[in-house]
């Protein structure tokens, strides 16, 4: 792997300390850095060195997923810090970084390959960017490399204004969009499981599948980030970027090579055939819910509107469920339901599909039910594969029932989705980021959702904390004549046999 000096905007700041210190530092540990490496934090604080280094320390020791530490490593590791106060909005501080940059670069003798990662508030991703060009840090020798955090855009417009900025300092192939769902090892084994799979590959199309339920439902509320949430709602924090992205990844065709080319434009595909939805046509297709008071974990928990922060008729959206169509020949008829929402009753994030019950009229003539087959993906947090099939049940006269076969990863010390994301990035590998395509494309199917809610098209359907969400999301299916599969908790999953 190149040398390279890696640039952090937002050294002190929330996401470097819980996320991006322990990935690098488990990089370290696992040799997946390269062999001399500086890392230059950036914030307006003014910290030392020393200082700067002692609260990476301490963020390691917090937050890796590690918790022994080698006292010879642990200090290997950190003396590459070093810290650079800067205010993003001022030219002059870029040249003092670029020669701080520099004098690192010539005592470590390594290229100028500099990955810059703006781990900062989106207001200032076009201005780092173009101060980063016109302050000749990015017109080295080496290569120059963007990672950029969500959100990108909060729109349509605005997205493609920042990338339209983007793209004056940084090509498309330079630029790594973060999605952390596409670092989740769940995610990224969508792929595999169906085109390393040739007996799931051939039943993945509108012939065997009836639907595909996509889930990521959360317990935790709005938490310290009112700001940022009531602003955006689910439909932004989750649905335009995670849930697009695990669909696109669901439905993709087989690529004819695993790079990233191929694999990005699989998945582009996906969203380009994916029914357009009118603003009018909205309410028909798309559930807008907040949570009420509840109850969640045991615990007592107010309303969103009570939340601190939150306006008492505040119309943000904390839960979204959405049935879309891939207008493709291989999913013709096959609704795709996505969901998504916070103070639900479970963690889960999974993907559920229904295969078509073709066996049911041969059962019925001995009074037997069978249920449909699912395959049951799941992406956290735990990570595990089941099918739900149909099987005899010998204690029970021979009975239809149902069999699990399961496959359960344990994943407990496995790199982290930042940890594989930062190592793809560093590594020149963008398959797992977003591209702009992509981005785009999910923002022009979600535009007239953002619309239609804007102008209440919607009706805000209020659900009690810890439930499953509003009941309008299980209308949705309902009307197709299917309903949602949930987890063992909340029951509606087959109950397995016991042999
Ligand atoms: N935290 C998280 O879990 C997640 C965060 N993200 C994204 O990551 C990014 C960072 O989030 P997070 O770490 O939580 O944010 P924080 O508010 O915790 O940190 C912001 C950082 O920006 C720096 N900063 C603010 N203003 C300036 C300025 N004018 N010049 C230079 N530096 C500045 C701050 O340093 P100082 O105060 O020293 O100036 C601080 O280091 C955001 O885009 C967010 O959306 C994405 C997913 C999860
Ligand atoms: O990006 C985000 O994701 C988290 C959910 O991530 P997960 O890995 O725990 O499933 C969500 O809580 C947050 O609101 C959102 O910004």
């Amino acid at each position: 792997m190149d040398s390279m000096t890696f640039v952090l905007f937002g050294a002190t700041g929330d996401l470097a300390k819980r996320k991006i210190y322990p990935a690098l530092y488990n990089l370290f540990l696992d040799r997946k850095l390269p062999q001399s490496f500086s890392v230059i934090g950036l914030g307006r604080r003014a910290l030392g060195d020393e200082v700067f280094q002692g609260n990476v320390e301490q963020s390691l020791r917090e937050f890796s997923r590690r918790s022994v530490f080698d006292p010879s490593d642990l200090s290997a590791f950190i003396s590459a810090f070093r810290y650079v106060p800067l205010d993003v909005t001022n030219p002059d501080d870029y040249r003092k970084l670029l020669q701080v940059v520099e004098k690192r670069e010539q005592e470590l003798n390594i290229p100028q390959n500099r990955m810059f990662y703006l781990s900062v508030a989106p207001e200032f991703f076009d201005t780092i960017s173009l101060n980063i060009n016109e302050s000749g840090l990015g017109t080295g020798s080496g290569w120059k490399r963007l990672i950029i955090e969500k959100p990108f855009g909060h729109d349509l417009q605005s997205a493609q204004e920042l990338n339209e900025k983007l793209s004056k300092a940084f090509q498309e192939e330079e630029i790594y969009r973060i999605d952390h769902y596409l670092g989740k090892p769940m995610v990224q084994n969508l792929e595999a499981l169906v085109f390393a799979n040739p007996v799931i590959g051939a039943l993945w199309n509108n012939r065997h599948i009836a639907n595909v339920q996509i889930t990521a439902s959360e317990t935790v509320g709005v938490e310290e980030r009112a700001g940022y949430y009531d602003q955006s709602g689910a439909i932004r924090d989750m649905f335009q970027n995670h849930m697009l992205q695990v669909l696109m990844m669901a439905a993709m065709n087989r690529p004819s090579r695993l790079n990233a080319t191929e694999i990005r434009e699989q998945k582009r595909s996906v969203l380009a055939s994916l029914r357009d939805l009118p603003k009018s046509e909205v309410a028909g297709s798309i559930v807008r819910g907040q949570y009420g008071a509840g109850v969640v974990g045991g615990k007592e928990v107010p309303a969103y509107r009570d939340e601190p922060g939150i306006g008492a008729s505040s119309l943000n959206d904390t839960f979204v469920a959405a049935r879309l169509w891939i207008d493709e020949p291989q999913w013709e008829g096959v609704p795709f339901y996505i969901r998504t929402g916070k103070r639900i009753g479970a963690k889960s994030t999974r993907v559920v599909v229904e295969f078509k019950n073709t066996a049911r009229d041969l059962y019925m003539t001995r009074n037997e039910s069978t249920t449909p087959n699912l395959l049951v993906i799941e992406i956290g947090p735990n990570e595990r594969v089941s099918f739900f099939l149909n099987g005899k049940d010998a204690l029970n006269d021979g009975q239809i029932g149902t069999l699990n076969v399961d496959y359960s990863a344990n994943l407990s010390n496995v790199p982290e989705a930042y940890e594989r994301l930062i190592h793809d990035a560093l590594r020149g590998d963008s398959t797992f980021f977003a591209h702009w395509n992509e981005v785009e494309l999910a923002w022009k199917w979600v535009q007239p959702v953002l619309e239609a809610f804007q102008e209440n098209q919607v009706p805000l359907q209020f659900y009690p904390a810890g439930s499953n969400g509003p009941e309008a999301a299980d209308k949705l299916l309902a009307e197709n004549g299917f309903k949602w599969w949930l987890d063992e908790n909340k029951t509606a999953l087959p109950e397995p046999l016991s042999v």
